[in-house]
């Protein structure tokens, strides 16, 4: 068998980026707009560094205003409140994201359910769920991860995903809740597979389409896929790398890469593969948001 495609997340998502700086461009132009994007931070988890670097500097290539709070880990719950209900109120800020996870002292779903629905860029907000969840997706601003996987599956099979076979391994309100609504509005047989599913190589067997967000190492091995089959990888974990030197790591997906791109028809590499499209949805989101926020009309949907 032939080996499969690698999708190119990171050219995908300069695309979309691309976009979104012109469309940020004419905002600005026609009413002297900057979508605002406010990210805050409690405590400095290793892993959200990257992410935060990336955010930061995608949001400027945007043209977008872009602020970072960050706290100390030990800041109490009604502080953190208290900086999200300031944001809320600040005509400047379209967009507030609050990196998770957050310290265990700090009551997650109360920040998230305190976020404004129309500036809750992460798409978190019981609003947006619901919204998803009820089939208006357009209403909503979808969580970036999960949207940014969808773009990259249209751009592999076309826009007409209905009737495929859909496996979603992970049944995360971040990740595969909301891609499993995402994927049953495209019509897809939706399947949700998780740490208790029976037999799991046999559930992603049946699969057209393979996501998979369960953020265990190289979980999904490669005769698992169905010859042909378009795997998404939304794992990014940090492995040490001794061979590699001295205390060096190096990140891998959810699915045994090596092992799957024998078998897969197209497959998304980590790095390089979803996590760039996440940050690319963060953006369309932030401008989404500030357009609503302003009253203008909806732009083309890029999914
Ligand atoms: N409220 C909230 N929303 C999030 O979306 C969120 C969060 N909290 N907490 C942390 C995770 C992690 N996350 C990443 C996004 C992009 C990359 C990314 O761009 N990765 C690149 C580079 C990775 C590298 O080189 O280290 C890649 O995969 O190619 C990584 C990680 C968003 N998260």
């Amino acid at each position: 068998m032939s080996e499969a495609r690698i999708i190119d997340g990171k050219a995908v998502a300069e695309s979309v980026r691309d976009e979104i700086s012109a469309r940020s461009a004419a905002l600005l132009q026609s009413s002297g707009i900057r979508p605002g994007l406010a990210v805050v931070l409690v405590g400095e988890d290793p892993a959200s560094q990257v992410y935060v670097r990336n955010k930061d500097r995608t949001a400027e290539a945007c043209g977008f205003h872009s602020v970072k709070h960050t706290l100390a880990a030990d800041t109490p719950e009604t502080d953190v409140l208290a900086l999200v209900e300031q944001l809320n109120n600040d005509p400047a800020i379209h967009g507030i994201l609050v990196q998770l996870p957050l310290p265990r002292h700090i009551d997650e779903s109360k920040v998230l359910r305190l976020i404004k629905p129309e500036k809750d860029v992460d798409g978190f907000h019981p609003v947006n769920v619901g919204l998803l969840t009820a089939g208006e997706r357009s209403a909503a601003l979808v969580p970036c991860t999960p949207a940014g996987s969808l773009v990259l599956l249209k751009r592999t099979l076309g826009q007409d995903l209905s009737g495929m076979n859909a496996v979603v391994i992970g049944r995360s309100n971040i990740v595969g809740k909301p891609m499993a609504s995402l994927l049953l509005q495209e019509s897809c047989t939706v399947t949700i597979a998780h740490s208790r599913t029976r037999d799991l190589p046999a559930v992603v067997r049946t699969a057209d389409i393979v996501v998979a967000a369960v953020g265990r190492p190289e979980m999904v091995r490669g005769d698992w896929i169905k010859p042909g089959a378009t795997v998404i990888d939304v794992g990014i974990n940090r492995l040490p790398a001794p061979e590699l030197g001295e205390g060096k790591s190096r990140l891998v997906g959810d699915v045994a890469f090596k092992e799957a791109v024998q078998h897969a028809g197209a497959i998304t590499p980590v790095p390089g593969g979803v996590g760039p499209m996440t940050i690319a949805m963060l953006m369309v989101n932030t401008l989404t948001a500030a357009r609503r926020q302003l009253n203008l009309p909806e732009e083309a949907p890029l999914f």
